[in-house]
C-alpha cells in the first residue's frame, strides 16, 4: 500500500522515473484530474482514474490534432507536424477514419497470424547469439532488435537494409552510437528511405504490408505517397519502442517476482493472460499521446478549457483499486483484466495482435530456453529512460548457467 496521507509528491523527478506508482496513487486519491507543469514547461491535465481515463480516451471532443484549433501547447515544433507526423495518432475523423480503414485492410489479424513462425525464428536466433555466454543485456541484445526486425519484415523492408533501420531506430531512442542531436537526421534518413521504397513497390507489388497499403489505396480510397510514408513511419514508431518495453518491463517484472515466474514456467497455458497482466502492471505506454480539448468540457469534476492539453495516464488508470482488486500485486492468473495498456476508443492500438504475438514469443521462449535466468544487478542500480510517454529500462543485465 502507498502512503496517501503525506504531501503532494514530486512528479517527474529521478525517483519518480524509477517508480511513479506511489505518486500516481496519491493523485488518484487527492487530485485525480491534475493540472501540472511538465519538465518541458508545458502545462497539461493528467487524468489518473480508470473511469475518467476510459471516458477521456473515447471522448471525441478531445482532439488529436492541435493544428485544428490553433492551440499547439506541446512545444513540438511545427515542421515536425508536417510530413511523417500527419499520421493516425495526430489526426481526427474523418481523415482518421479513412486512413485507419485503409491500413486495417492491409494489416489484418490473418497477416499477423501468418507471421508467427517468423517471429519465433527471430526470437530463437537472437537468443542463440547470447545463450552460450552466460550473461547478456536483454534490452540491447533481445528486446531492442526483435521488434525492429519484425516490423521491417512485415513492412517489406529488404533484409539487407534492415540494419540501417536498426541504427536509425537506435538513434531515435538513444540506444545507438549516434550523437544525441542525430534524431532529426535519423528521421530524415528514414523518411527518404521509406519514400523511395514506396515508390519502388508501386511498380513491383509483393506480399508485404506496404504493398498491401498500396493495393488497398488503389481500390477506391486514395492514399497519397506522403500518407503512405507517414503510415509506414507510424507503424515503425508506434510498434518499436512499445514492444521493446513490453519485453523489457515484462521480463524485469518476472525476474523480480520469482513465485509468479515459477507459476508461469509450470503452466505455459498462463502465458497469454500473463502478458496482459504484465501490460497492466508495468506497461510500455505510461501516458497516452497528446489530446487537446476542442471545446470546454467536464472531466472527473474539473473544467477543461478549450485548447487545454490532456494526458491520460494509462499507468495510473491500470493501478486504480476501484477497477482492479489489489492493483499493485502482479497476478499472472488475474481474470477480468480489461487494462488500458493499448488505449481505448478510435485510437486503440492497431498493432495489438502483433504486440501480443511478439510479447508471448519473446517472454515464453526466454523462460523456456533459459530457466535459470537471473537479474545481474540490484534493481536500485537499473536506470529507466526518462521520456514522457514511454516507460522502459535503459539496460537489463542478466546472467544464467551455460550448462544445459
Ligand atoms: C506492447 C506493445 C504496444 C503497446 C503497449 C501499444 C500501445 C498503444 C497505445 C496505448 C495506443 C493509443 C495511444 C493513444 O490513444 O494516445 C497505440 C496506438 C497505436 N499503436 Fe500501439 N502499442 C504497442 C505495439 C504496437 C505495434 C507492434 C504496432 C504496429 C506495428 C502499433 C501500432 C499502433 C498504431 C498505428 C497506433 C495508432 C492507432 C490510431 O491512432 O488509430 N502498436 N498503441
Amino acid at each position: 500500500m502507498h502512503d496517501l496521507t503525506g504531501p503532494a509528491p514530486a512528479l517527474f523527478s529521478w525517483e519518480f522515473a524509477s517508480d511513479p506508482y506511489p505518486a500516481y496513487a496519491w493523485l488518484r486519491e487527492h487530485d485525480p484530474v491534475h493540472w501540472t507543469t511538465l519538465p518541458s514547461g508545458v502545462e497539461a491535465w493528467l487524468v489518473t482514474r480508470y473511469d475518467d481515463a476510459r471516458q477521456a480516451l473515447a471522448d471525441q471532443r478531445l482532439s488529436k490534432n492541435p493544428a485544428r484549433h490553433g492551440s499547439d501547447k506541446t512545444g513540438i515544433p511545427g515542421e515536425r507536424r508536417a510530413g511523417l507526423m500527419t499520421h493516425l495518432l495526430n489526426i481526427d475523423p474523418p481523415d482518421h477514419t479513412r486512413l485507419r480503414r485503409l491500413v486495417s485492410k492491409a494489416f489484418t489479424p490473418r497477416r499477423v497470424e501468418e507471421f508467427a513462425p517468423r517471429v519465433q525464428q527471430l526470437t530463437d536466433d537472437l537468443i542463440d547469439q547470447f545463450i552460450d555466454r552466460g550473461e547478456a543485456d536483454l534490452i540491447h541484445e533481445f528486446a531492442f532488435p526483435l521488434p525492429i526486425y519484425a516490423i521491417c519484415d512485415l513492412l517489406g523492408v529488404p533484409r539487407e537494409d534492415q540494419d540501417d533501420f536498426r541504427d536509425w531506430a537506435g538513434v531515435m531512442i538513444h540506444h545507438g552510437k549516434g550523437p544525441r542531436g542525430g534524431v532529426a537526421k535519423a528521421v530524415k534518413k528514414m523518411r527518404g528511405y521509406l519514400a523511395e521504397l514506396i515508390h519502388r513497390k508501386r511498380n513491383d507489388l509483393g506480399d508485404d504490408l506496404i504493398s498491401g497499403l498500396i493495393r488497398a489505396s488503389d481500390h477506391g480510397e486514395h492514399l497519397t505517397e506522403n500518407e503512405a510514408a507517414a503510415m509506414a513511419f507510424i507503424l515503425l514508431f508506434a510498434g518499436f519502442e512499445t514492444t521493446v518495453n513490453l519485453i523489457g518491463n515484462g521480463t524485469y517484472a518476472l525476474l523480480t517476482h520469482p513465485e509468479q515466474r515459477a507459476q508461469l514456467a509450470a503452466d505455459p497455458a498462463l502465458l497469454p493472460g500473463a502478458v496482459e497482466e504484465l501490460l497492466r502492471y508495468d506497461g510500455p505506454v505510461e501516458l497516452a499521446t497528446w489530446r487537446f480539448a476542442a471545446e470546454e468540457l467536464e472531466l472527473g469534476g474539473r473544467t477543461i478549457r478549450a485548447g487545454d492539453p490532456v494526458l491520460v495516464v494509462l499507468a495510473a488508470a491500470d493501478r486504480d483499486p476501484s477497477r482492479f482488486p489489489d492493483p499493485d500485486l502482479l497476478d499472472l492468473a488475474r481474470t477480468d483484466n480489461q487494462h488500458l495498456g493499448y488505449g481505448h476508443g478510435i485510437h486503440y492500438c492497431l498493432g495489438a495482435p502483433l504486440a501480443r504475438l511478439e510479447g508471448r514469443a519473446a517472454i515464453g521462449t526466454l523462460l523456456r530456453r533459459i530457466p535459470d535466468l537471473r537479474l545481474a544487478a540490484d534493481p536500485s542500480e537499473l536506470r529507466w529512460r526518462g521520456g514522457l510517454i514511454m516507460r522502459g529500462l535503459r539496460t537489463l543485465p542478466v546472467e544464467f548457467s551455460t550448462l544445459r
